[in-house]
């Protein structure tokens, strides 16, 4: 809240249903010199964090596949969305909560991740900031069976597949998640995960 060309903000909560739906009206100057009356509506669902799980003597990824309602209620077909671990923070730290999604999720039990991008993944709208985490997943480490937590409707299917299949899949289409083609695309450039072709 450091920008001079901002003052005046009013917030009104529209919805607060499960997340935050906020307008704020603000008055705003331009880069002529005057000020104008602005409205923006921005949806506060929490920031999150996400994780590429790797395994570099594997060759392979693990991943998740879900049913999205946003999603389905715009053109993809049947809801099913193939990403990469991911939750919200729920008061956690960034490390702590997504050391946390991995087991509830997919049933690693990972002590390690490293933290490589913070995105928003939607400026214009939704407050979120995404931290984006790489970790290095064993087979030892699966201690649990995944598919998301008890107390939540979640209900997750948990994929591994050589690297090269989900490049594949985020050529093709089949992989269109924001968060997970900056992961993998992440994992492509610094060349994390061997790929034969
Ligand atoms: N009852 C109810 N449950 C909801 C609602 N919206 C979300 N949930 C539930 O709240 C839980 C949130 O699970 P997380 O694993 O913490 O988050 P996520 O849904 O995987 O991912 C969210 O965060 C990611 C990372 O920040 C985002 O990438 C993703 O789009 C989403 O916002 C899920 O069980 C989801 O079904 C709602 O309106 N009502
Ligand atoms: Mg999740």
């Amino acid at each position: 809240m450091e920008n001079g060309r901002i003052k005046n903000i009013k917030r009104q909560i529209l919805s607060d249903n499960w997340y935050t739906l906020n307008k704020y009206t603000f008055e705003y100057q331009k880069f002529d010199g005057s000020w104008e009356v602005q409205k923006r509506e921005s949806y506060d669902c929490g920031d999150g964090a996400a994780v590429l799980l790797y395994n570099t003597r594997k060759g392979t990824v693990v991943l998740t596949r879900q049913f999205r309602m946003p999603t389905y209620v715009n053109e993809n077909t049947d809801g099913m969305m193939v990403e990469v671990c991911a939750g919200l923070l729920d008061g956690l730290t960034p490390k702590e909560c997504i050391l946390k999604e991995i087991l509830e999720e997919t049933g690693y039990q990972l002590t390690e991740v490293k933290q490589v991008l913070v995105t928003y993944m939607c400026p214009g709208s939704v407050t979120q900031k995404l931290y984006l985490f790489i970790g290095e997943y064993q087979d030892a480490m699966k201690v649990e069976s995944g598919g998301g937590a008890d107390d939540e409707t979640e209900n997750i299917e948990v994929l591994e597949m050589p690297f090269e299949n989900a490049l594949q899949m985020m050529v093709s289409g089949a992989i269109r998640d924001a968060k997970t083609v900056m992961l993998l695309q992440y994992a492509q450039i610094n060349k994390l995960i061997e790929v034969n072709s």
